[in-house]
């Protein structure tokens, strides 16, 4: 039977998934976040980069690879709350049925804050919701992207990604990530890649897979240039969107991601990894 990979390949991923190589014996299918969670816990896949808040929950089943993450400190830029009023003041927030992530990571950041808006699975642009009776709209990955750009864009010459402003149009853009490290001081950890403990992948995809890495975060401004063309951004958006990134699952990416885990799923099983990279 193949080794089956299930890759979210949303542009975030693109610097490790680009230039990928599968080893004989493993195949690969792809999705949005919740398509691949639910793969991989079906058993549909046997390794999946999913929604960290999954490999929280199922820990009892699951063990991630040690050394690969989707994470940030500070802003993400694609983990979005597009909202009309201030946060005190939301009543009814659309959340995107694609991500398990973000929607608990929205919850512990709003209960942190002692608010409870109703919370209803919508799909569709934030600006298309905000007119249709939301006062808050989540969304997550290259849409979010393009929609905060397309809010508080674009850049001139003398401005930067970081001194883009929040709000416009009266529409505030409230970067989840950003939140979270201003409430903890931490990364925070969308994405591991997580595998079925009695289907530990073959040391050779693990291999390839560090290798595209490689050469994805040394050729970063290719990985860029090309995405942006295909999403229609600004190669500097693409750029800094990608470099900055945390790929490889450090000590503060853990620290973050076991501090969200005591706050989002009290009681969860021990989070385990895989053995350490070896020599090559
Ligand atoms: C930061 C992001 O990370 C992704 C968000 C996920 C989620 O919200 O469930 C899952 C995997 C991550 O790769 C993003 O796509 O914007």
């Amino acid at each position: 039977m193949p080794y089956r990979a299930g890759w979210i390949h949303f542009t975030n991923v693109a610097p490790i998934l680009d230039s990928l190589v599968l080893p004989p014996g493993v195949t690969a299918i792809t999705g949005v976040p919740t398509q691949m969670n639910a793969a991989l816990l079906s058993g549909e896949v046997d390794i999946a980069n999913i929604s960290a808040v999954e490999f929280i929950r199922n820990a009892d089943v699951l063990e991630a690879l040690p050394d690969f993450s989707v994470a940030v400190l500070g802003p993400v830029y694609s983990v979005n709350l597009f909202h009309t009023r201030p946060l005190e003041e939301l009543r009814r927030v659309a959340l995107t049925a694609q991500s398990a992530m973000s929607v608990a990571l929205l919850e512990v950041l709003l209960r942190e804050r002692g608010l409870s808006p109703v919370l209803k699975r919508a799909e569709g642009e934030a600006e298309a919701l905000l007119s249709q009776g939301f006062d808050g709209v989540l969304r997550i990955g290259d849409s979010a992207l393009r929609e905060w750009y397309g809010v508080v864009g674009p850049l001139t010459p003398e401005t930067t990604m970081t001194s883009l402003p929040h709000s416009a149009r009266g529409i505030t853009v409230t970067d989840l990530a950003e939140e979270w490290f201003r409430l903890t001081g931490h990364p925070f950890t969308f994405a591991v890649w997580a595998y079925r403990k009695d289907r530990p992948p073959p040391a050779a995809l693990v291999q390839a897979m560090r290798e595209a890495r490689r050469d994805g975060i040394g050729h970063l401004a290719d990985v860029a240039e090309r995405h942006a063309r295909k999403l229609g951004l600004p190669e500097r958006v693409v750029q800094h969107y990608l470099w900055n990134f945390r790929y490889h699952l450090e000590a503060p990416d853990r620290l973050g991601l076991h501090e969200f885990a005591a706050k989002a799923v009290p009681g969860h099983a021990p989070l385990t990894f895989g053995p350490r990279p070896g020599p090559r």
